[in-house]
């Protein structure tokens, strides 16, 4: 099994599509998919987790009960997840990241790396928008630095792409086929 996981609207749904030709999305509202989707693919098991933080509209107490059933379906699943592959938005990341520091909060993408890495599932970080970056290299050691990724490690973890323009894909397949546990 490959799960997809990430905030919500970084682009996970238009990444799987790119990748497979299969549409994942079941929710009727834009930018929402609810419950993990999944797919067969090449006789694997894609699995679209639901986006987690912050979604406009959403109660808190609703966003926090999806991240417990996100990690509640990794845990159940451990044994079977082959790899993650952690979508971010390069463009939005950053920022985001700095403002939850400065609340003095774990963010939620590094807490939700270091939580896969705990449970020893390899991961793929996809830096994806970067058709909206200017500095990608600075993106790309800043993530790093933050999900505390060793920089000889970060050829093998960050892939920087943009999926709605199809940009570097064939290298995040390159990296997703190195990655999966054999
Ligand atoms: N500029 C840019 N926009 C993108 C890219 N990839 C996705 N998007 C846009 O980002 C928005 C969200 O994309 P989705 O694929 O629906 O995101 P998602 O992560 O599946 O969203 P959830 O369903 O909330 O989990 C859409 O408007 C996409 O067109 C990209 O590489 N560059």
């Amino acid at each position: 099994m490959i799960i997809f996981a990430g905030r919500s609207n970084v682009g996970k749904s238009t990444l799987i599509f790119r990748l497979t030709g299969k549409k994942v999305r079941r929710g009727k509202r834009p930018g929402v998919t609810r419950k993990p989707v999944e797919i067969e693919w090449r006789g694997k098991k894609i699995v679209d987790l639901p986006g987690f933080g912050f979604m406009s509209g959403l109660p808190k107490h609703v966003q926090e009960r999806i991240k417990d059933e996100i990690v509640h379906f990794i845990e159940d699943n451990a044994d079977e997840i082959e790899l993650a592959v952690l979508v971010v938005d390069g463009k939005a990341a950053p920022e985001i990241i700095e403002r939850w520091e400065k609340r003095g909060e774990i963010p939620i993408d590094v807490e939700f790396y270091q939580f896969l890495r705990e449970l020893e599932i390899p991961v793929v970080v996809a830096v994806n928008k970067v058709d909206k970056v200017k500095n990608v290299e600075r993106v790309v050691h800043f993530l790093a630095e933050k999900f505390g990724v060793p920089y000889s490690e970060i050829p093998e973890t960050f892939v920087p792409i943009s999926a709605k323009f199809g940009k570097n894909l064939d290298e995040l397949r390159r990296l997703m086929e190195k990655k999966i546990r054999s």
